[in-house]
C-alpha cells in the first residue's frame, strides 16, 4: 500500500482522491529519480526544522539577538544552578533569590551584594544588544568569580522559568530584567511591550503557580510620574500622565502587579528608581555617554526645557539603590497563594528610591569635566519631544520609614567613583566604550 493511502479523509469536506498524476508517474532515468527523492528529503528536513521548538534561547527581538545560546538542561546545568542558589551555612536567615536582568547594571550590583551576605543567588539574563553586550559579559565574569551563575535566557520563556523553579525553590524574585531607556522607546516600541509587559506577565504567571510562591521585588521607575508638576514626587501622587512608552509600560507593570496580588496572593514590591548611576553603569545613559564623548573631544547636547529652563534629575548612586533593594527583599512578606489560588491578602507596596536632591544636567557635566580634567564641548539645545521630562525629585519618606532607606552618596562623590571605574575599565584602548 502506498503511503498516500494512509492519509485520512477530511471529515465532511472533501475526500482526497488518489492522485492519478502520481499513479502515472514513472521515472525516466536514475537522475530524475535522484532529483525527485532529493527534493522530498529536502522538504522533509525543512518541515522538521520549522516545526522544532525554539532552541535553547527564546528570541526577544530578532534585531537584538543574544550573541550566544546556552544549553539549560542536564546534570551539569542543574549542579551549577544548585551551587549558585546555595545559602551560605553561616547565614542564619538567608534567602534564595532569582535575579532577572542579572547581567544588567543594577542586577549585577544587587546579585553581588546578596551573595556577599550569604544569600543564594541565581541570575537570568538574555544578553541582548540594546547596548554593548561585552559589558554585560564582563559583569557576568565578575559575578561568576563570586560563585553566581547567570542562566542565559529570556523572561518570556515560560518553560525555562518553570524549569528554574523546579530545580530551585526560590524564596524571592528580584525582577530587574527590562527594556530600559526613555528615548529608545520611539525607535523600538515593541521591545518595551515585549520585556516590560509580556515578560513581566510571564514571570508572574510562573510565580503564581509554583509552590511555595516567591515574594517579588521589581523595578518600576521614576518616569511613572511623567508630566506631574507637584514636587517632590510622592507615592501618593497620581501617575496617569506618562511622557514616554517606557514610562507607560512601567506604569502598566504597577497595575499588573496589583492584579496578581489581588487574584493570586503574590507579595509584590515595586521600586521607583530615580536615574541610577555608578560604576558598571549603562552606556545608554547621559552621564555615561557624556563621559565617553568628552574624552573623545566630541560635542555633547545638554537639554533645556521651555524658555531656557533647567532640566534636572534626582541622580541616585548605585550603592544606595542596592541598599534599598535588599531592604525591600528583607521586609517583603510571604506570598499567600498556593496551587495558583489566593489564600489570603498579600503585601503590595511601591516605594520611591531617589536621592532627594535634584541636580541640573549642566552641573552634572561640570562635575564630569572636573573629574575627567577635560573641558566639554557643550551645545545647549531645546529638549526634544522624545519622552524626556524636565525634572525629577523623590520624596523618600515612605522608603525611609518602611525600609530604613537613607541615601548617602552625593553626585560629586558618586561621579568620582564612576569616572575612576570608567577610566580603568576602558584604559589603554583595551576596550572601546560602545553604546
Ligand atoms: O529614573 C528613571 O526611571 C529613568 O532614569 C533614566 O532616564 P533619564 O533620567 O532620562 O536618564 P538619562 O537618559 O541618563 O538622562 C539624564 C538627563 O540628561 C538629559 N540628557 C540626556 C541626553 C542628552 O543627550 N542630553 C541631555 O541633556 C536628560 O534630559 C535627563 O535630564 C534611565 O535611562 C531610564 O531607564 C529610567 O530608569
Amino acid at each position: 500500500m502506498s503511503r498516500l493511502d494512509d492519509i485520512p479523509s477530511s471529515p465532511g469536506k472533501f475526500k482526497m482522491e488518489k492522485s492519478t498524476y502520481l499513479n502515472r508517474l514513472r521515472f525516466q532515468s536514475p537522475l530524475t529519480k535522484f532529483a525527485f527523492f532529493s527534493f522530498f528529503l529536502l522538504c522533509f528536513i525543512s518541515v522538521l526544522f520549522l516545526r522544532s521548538p525554539p532552541s535553547v534561547y527564546t528570541q526577544s527581538d530578532p534585531s537584538r539577538r543574544s550573541l550566544r545560546t546556552y544549553s539549560y538542561s542536564g546534570p551539569a546545568f542543574e549542579k551549577k544552578l544548585r551551587n549558585s542558589a546555595k545559602i551560605r551555612t553561616s547565614s542564619s536567615n538567608g534567602i534564595t533569590v532569582l535575579v532577572t536582568g542579572a547581567a544588567g547594571f543594577v542586577g549585577t550590583h544587587v546579585s553581588a551584594a546578596l551573595k556577599r551576605r550569604g544569600d543564594g543567588v541565581v541570575g537570568l539574563d538574555n544578553f541582548n544588544d540594546y547596548y554593548d553586550p561585552s559589558l554585560k559579559r564582563a559583569r557576568q565574569a565578575l559575578l561568576e568569580q563570586s560563585g553566581i551563575f547567570i542562566v542565559e535566557g529570556d523572561i518570556n520563556d515560560v518553560e525555562l522559568l518553570r524549569k528554574l523553579f523546579k530545580i530551585v525553590s526560590f524564596t524571592h524574585v528580584m525582577h530587574l530584567a527590562a527594556q530600559a531607556g526613555v528615548r529608545y522607546a520611539m525607535e523600538n516600541p515593541s521591545s518595551y511591550v515585549h520585556s516590560n509587559i509580556a515578560g513581566f506577565v510571564n514571570l508572574l504567571e510562573v510565580c503564581k503557580s509554583v509552590n511555595p510562591q516567591p515574594s517579588i521585588v521589581w523595578a518600576s521607575s521614576s518616569s511613572v510620574y511623567g508630566l506631574n508638576t507637584k514636587v517632590p514626587f510622592s507615592e501618593k501622587d497620581k501617575t496617569d500622565q506618562p511622557a514616554s512608552l517606557y514610562a507607560a509600560t512601567k506604569k502598566a507593570g504597577e497595575e499588573i502587579a496589583h492584579t496578581y496580588n489581588h487574584i493570586y496572593g503574590l507579595s509584590l514590591t515595586g521600586l521607583r528608581f530615580f536615574t541610577v548611576y555608578g560604576p558598571w553603569g549603562r552606556p545608554d545613559m547621559a552621564y555615561f555617554f557624556f563621559t565617553k564623548d568628552i574624552l573623545k573631544g566630541k560635542s555633547i547636547s545638554i537639554f533645556e526645557s521651555a524658555n531656557h529652563g533647567t532640566v534636572a534629575r534626582d541622580f541616585t548612586y548605585i550603592d544606595d539603590i542596592v541598599k534599598g533593594c535588599l531592604a525591600a527583599l528583607d521586609t517583603s512578606e510571604k506570598s499567600t497563594g498556593s496551587g495558583g489560588k489566593k489564600k489570603g491578602p498579600a503585601q503590595l507596596r511601591v516605594f520611591n528610591l531617589g536621592n532627594t536632591s535634584p541636580v541640573p544636567v549642566s552641573d552634572l557635566v561640570r562635575i564630569l569635566e572636573k573629574h575627567l580634567k577635560v573641558k566639554a564641548k557643550k551645545k545647549m539645545i531645546k529638549m526634544p519631544r522624545n519622552g524626556d521630562v524636565p525634572y525629577t525629585h523623590a520624596n523618600i519618606s515612605l522608603a525611609r520609614s518602611e525600609l530604613g532607606y537613607k541615601p548617602t552618596t552625593d553626585l560629586q562623590t558618586g561621579l568620582k567613583k564612576f569616572v575612576r571605574w570608567y577610566l580603568s575599565y576602558y584604559s589603554g584602548g583595551k576596550k572601546s566604550a560602545a553604546r
